[in-house]
């Protein structure tokens, strides 16, 4: 019985991919609310039939069985390499074994990063550069070179004939809901936490991309992961924003209490913030989803960061927290840190020399013996005002 369902995206251009979704986590760092897809695309020319990427390991066989559903895995002619992280091209080799005259195609920088996982088969490779194309017959590939989206071999492949881009992990969703993107009402939230969580160290390297894209026709997206665009530019559109950098009168306000000092802190610049009229979001980092975080630092003009002192230094929270939002490169303007400490404190310390090399201005920093008293959330609120009048200056 043909189980698997294969959605004809365009004339001849079939989803062949797998939807995972009962998977919680991505990267060991990433939560996935909605699991995700490994998107991998079947394009069927008059004389010949390209793969575009593969699926995640634990998928092979039932990719298999869709191949087969809309065309011959053995007879397939081109395996397309946009991308060589795992969750795309694990399966090259399984791929490559059962159809004997396929050939990889990939750049010179995908043939090195593909070697390190997969021992790629010799002398069936095609190195591709920026333009170049693949005739199918009646369809062409033409390869984008886009690096550093997320790995530094990240290509894209367009397909004029039937105005399909398939830009790999760029423009992606982690969900395994939806094939379309007209199914999900949710959808750019959960594109902006993908964005936040994986793209947003690269912003420059988006910018050029989109440069690169924008002469395209493009009636189609589709991404790796997540739902296909048939509205490009529902998703186009805020990437160029999130790329820019562009941020919004938005605090992001990240902490750790254990016995409430803290958090008083953090509860008072926060109420200080919205009566001046700032968009206010507060996360307790012992609950918090990272990935909520992530899409919330993508256009947060300030970050605020509350962390107790803890053997010294920060609470181990807050100092995972605070690598992490160091690594991700938001694009937020203004910081500000507060915490507890009940003798020698240190976390205070710890945070600025964390925070203070990269580009944000710390407008303000307070730490309190104890719990904080009457003069202390006073010297908290006037750091509010300040932070909010420097936001919307
Ligand atoms: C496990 C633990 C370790 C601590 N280590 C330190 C420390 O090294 N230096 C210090 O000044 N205070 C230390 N403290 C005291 C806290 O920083 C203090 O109680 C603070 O007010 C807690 O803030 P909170 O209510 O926001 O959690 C420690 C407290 C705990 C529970």
């Amino acid at each position: 019985m043909e189980i698997y369902s294969v959605p004809e995206i365009a004339k001849d251009v079939f989803w062949v991919g797998a939807k995972d979704w009962n998977r919680r986590m991505f990267d060991a760092l990433v939560p996935l609310p909605q699991g995700t897809s490994y998107n991998a695309y079947l394009v069927k020319g008059e004389e010949k039939t390209a793969l575009i990427d593969t699926v995640n390991p634990g998928f092979e066989e039932e990719f298999k069985e869709k191949i087969n559903l809309v065309s011959s895995l053995e007879k397939l002619d081109y395996l397309i390499m946009n991308h060589a992280e795992p969750d795309h091209a694990s399966a090259i080799c399984y791929i490559m074994d059962r159809a004997p005259g396929s050939v990889l195609v990939t750049t010179e920088r995908g043939v090195k990063m593909a070697s390190i996982y997969n021992d790629l088969p010799e002398g069936r490779i095609k190195v591709v550069a920026n333009g170049d194309t693949i005739d199918l017959g009646g369809k062409t590939l033409r390869f984008i070179e886009a690096p550093w989206l997320h790995w530094p071999e990240t290509m894209f492949t367009y397909l004029p004939e039937d105005k399909v881009l398939f830009p790999c992990d760029f423009f992606g969703a982690h969900t395994a809901q939806g094939v379309y993107d007209e199914d999900l009402e949710d959808l750019i939230p959960l594109a902006k936490r993908y964005y936040g969580e994986i793209m947003m160290p690269f912003g420059k390297m988006g910018t050029k991309a989109l440069e690169k894209i924008k002469d395209l026709d493009i009636a189609v997206l589709a991404p790796s992961h997540g739902p296909i665009y048939k509205n490009p530019q529902r998703i186009i559109e805020p990437y160029a924003k999130w790329t820019a950098g562009e941020t919004e009168n938005k605090a992001l306000i990240v902490y750790v209490s254990m016995w409430g000092s803290t958090k008083l802190m953090v509860r008072t610049i926060a109420e200080t913030l919205l009566k001046e009229g700032v968009d206010v979001r507060v996360y307790d980092l012992e609950v918090a989803d990272t990935g909520d975080v992530a899409r919330e630092l993508v256009d947060s003009r300030a970050i605020i960061l509350g962390t107790p002192t803890v053997l010294a230094g920060m609470h181990p929270l807050a100092l995972y927290g605070t690598y992490l939002v160091k690594a991700l490169n938001p694009p937020a303007k203004y910081g500000v840190i507060l915490g507890s400490f009940g003798w020698g404190g240190g976390a205070l310390k710890q945070a600025g020399d964390i925070l203070v090399p990269s580009k944000m201005e710390v407008v303000g920093t307070l730490q309190v013996k104890g719990k904080p008293r009457e003069e202390d959330l006073k010297r908290v609120e006037e750091i509010g005002l300040e932070l909010a009048r420097k936001m919307k200056a």
